[in-house]
């Protein structure tokens, strides 16, 4: 096959000025902006009636994720002559300095003690509130791991493990955060329980599928629909009853039996004091990719803001729709740029290193060099691809030859979950750096 090399080069300029265009529509300082008005003493809210400021002694700001502190700042420009304090948890190298608020850092994906010590201090913060407190709190993706609070009786240490099995068998967000929600002093709505009766403005920046507040950093304002019997069918779905700390096991157990009080429901009416508002999601993204597609010459096409499930399928599904548009100019014609979101899962069986976004670049090369003038680009919009320094990843038509003259072959890489290794030896890792924004991920594909 004749590659265009001129073509290829800018096919990869215009997906990663596309892959920009999305993670400007969801910056975390501008979306809150968007949001959330000052008119004076009132605080404009959508879809609620304006909040009196002068009903508040104090603003209280907390929230945790990695999008959390850029959003904090936001709030802060927005209250900058009331009195505000607040307490943020930031994954390590997400941090800003802000004025009023502390911001902490802490362990991601795996929770560590400054996460234990930042969830502490938020829930004094929460439990202390009265009613003439308003809280805003600012939640986004990451907030999970970055608030461990564990019951009594169950160690941070196993927390961390049995976050690290779950990552590791391929359990999706909203099973993880079920097990989370269920082993936590402040998830699931527990905070709000501690803040009522407080008013609280609950913005999210989302990173989850359907964008429910429940599940989004584990809901910690939010009613769990979510059951101590559903935490401990998904362990024994994934086979985890052996090797989950006898701790958590029997925490989960008491529950069960109502010896525990269940997380609050929706329902109840401490969730009346509490206004959620999704300030950014997937789709938003999308949209803003897709306008920058266009600009370029593209015709395009937004497949959905919601892929989930395993990222081979998700993989097949888009080398086929690549396949068909350069065949048949179904279901749009070349230049063609297709957007996707949301996010997939690798059961991880080898000892490599990689992210779903690398893998999946690297399960696309053959279809990329069997597609004339074709790339797949794949990013997470936070910057971070599973535990490594990328975002994410691409292949173009001419990967695989340029990999073959490296003596790099993609199916050992790939049985070794080894995505990582592979691109950064052909130097095609997508790295943006933490981008302090994440709703999912994003993937750009192009055919000309
Ligand atoms: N070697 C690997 N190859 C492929 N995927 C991997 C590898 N190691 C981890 N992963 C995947 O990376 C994912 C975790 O990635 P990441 O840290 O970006 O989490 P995240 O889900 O985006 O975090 P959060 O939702 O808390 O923001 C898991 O789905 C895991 O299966
Ligand atoms: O922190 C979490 O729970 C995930 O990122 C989903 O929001």
């Amino acid at each position: 096959m004749q590659v265009d090399m001129k073509n290829m080069k800018n096919m990869r300029n215009d997906a990663l000025a596309i892959f920009n265009a999305s993670l400007e529509a969801v910056d975390p300082e501008k979306a809150v902006h968007k949001y959330l008005k000052r008119e004076g003493d009132l605080l404009r809210v959508p879809g609620e009636s304006a909040v009196d400021l002068r009903d508040y002694e104090e603003v209280l700001v907390v929230g945790a994720g990695k999008a959390s502190a850029a959003m904090a700042k936001a709030v802060g420009e927005i209250l900058y002559d009331r009195r505000v304090r607040g307490v943020i948890c930031v994954k390590y190298g997400h941090e800003l300095e802000l004025d009023r608020i502390d911001v902490i850092q802490a362990g991601h994906p795996v929770p560590d003690e400054e996460g234990t010590l930042a969830a502490r201090e938020i829930m004094r913060l929460a439990s202390e509130a009265t009613a003439r407190h308003l809280i805003i709190s600012c939640i986004s993706g990451g907030g999970s791991a970055l608030l461990p609070a564990p019951p009594p009786g169950i160690s941070l240490d196993e927390k961390q493990y049995l976050t690290k099995r779950l990552l590791e068998v391929g359990a999706d967000i909203h099973e993880m955060n079920s097990v989370r929600k269920h082993l936590s002093l402040v998830k699931g709505g527990r905070l709000m329980k501690a803040a009522f009766p407080a008013r609280v403005i609950n913005l999210m920046l989302s990173d989850v599928v359907g964008d429910d507040p429940g599940v989004i950093a584990s809901g910690p304002f939010a009613p769990d629909n979510s059951t101590f019997q559903d935490a401990l069918r998904i362990l024994q779905k994934y086979d985890m009853m052996k090797d989950a700390p006898e701790s958590v096991l029997s925490w989960l157990k008491r529950g069960v039996s109502r010896e525990l009080p269940d997380t609050p429901k929706s329902g109840d009416p401490i969730f009346s004091q509490v206004t959620n508002i999704i300030v950014g999601s997937n789709i938003q993204a999308l949209i803003a990719g897709k306008h920058a597609a266009e600009a370029l010459g593209y015709n395009t096409l937004i497949l959905s803001s919601s892929v989930q499930g395993n990222t081979a399928e998700a993989a097949l599904l888009h080398g086929a729709i690549a396949r068909e548009i350069s065949a048949s100019e179904n279901p749009v014609s070349p230049p063609a740029c297709i957007l996707s979101g949301g996010e997939t899962t690798v059961q991880v069986r080898g000892p490599g290193k990689g992210g779903r976004n690398q893998e999946f670049a690297l399960l696309l090369i053959e279809a990329a060099a069997q597609i004339p003038n074709s790339l797949f680009f794949s990013a997470g919009t936070d910057g971070t691809d599973g535990p490594t320094d990328a975002a994410g990843a691409l292949v173009e038509s001419s990967s695989l030859e340029r990999a073959r003259l490296l003596h790099l072959y993609p199916e050992h890489f790939l049985a070794r979950n080894d995505s990582y290794h592979f691109f950064s030896s052909l130097g095609d890792l997508i790295k943006t750096g933490p981008t302090r924004t994440n709703v999912m991920d994003v993937r750009i594909v192009l055919v000309r």
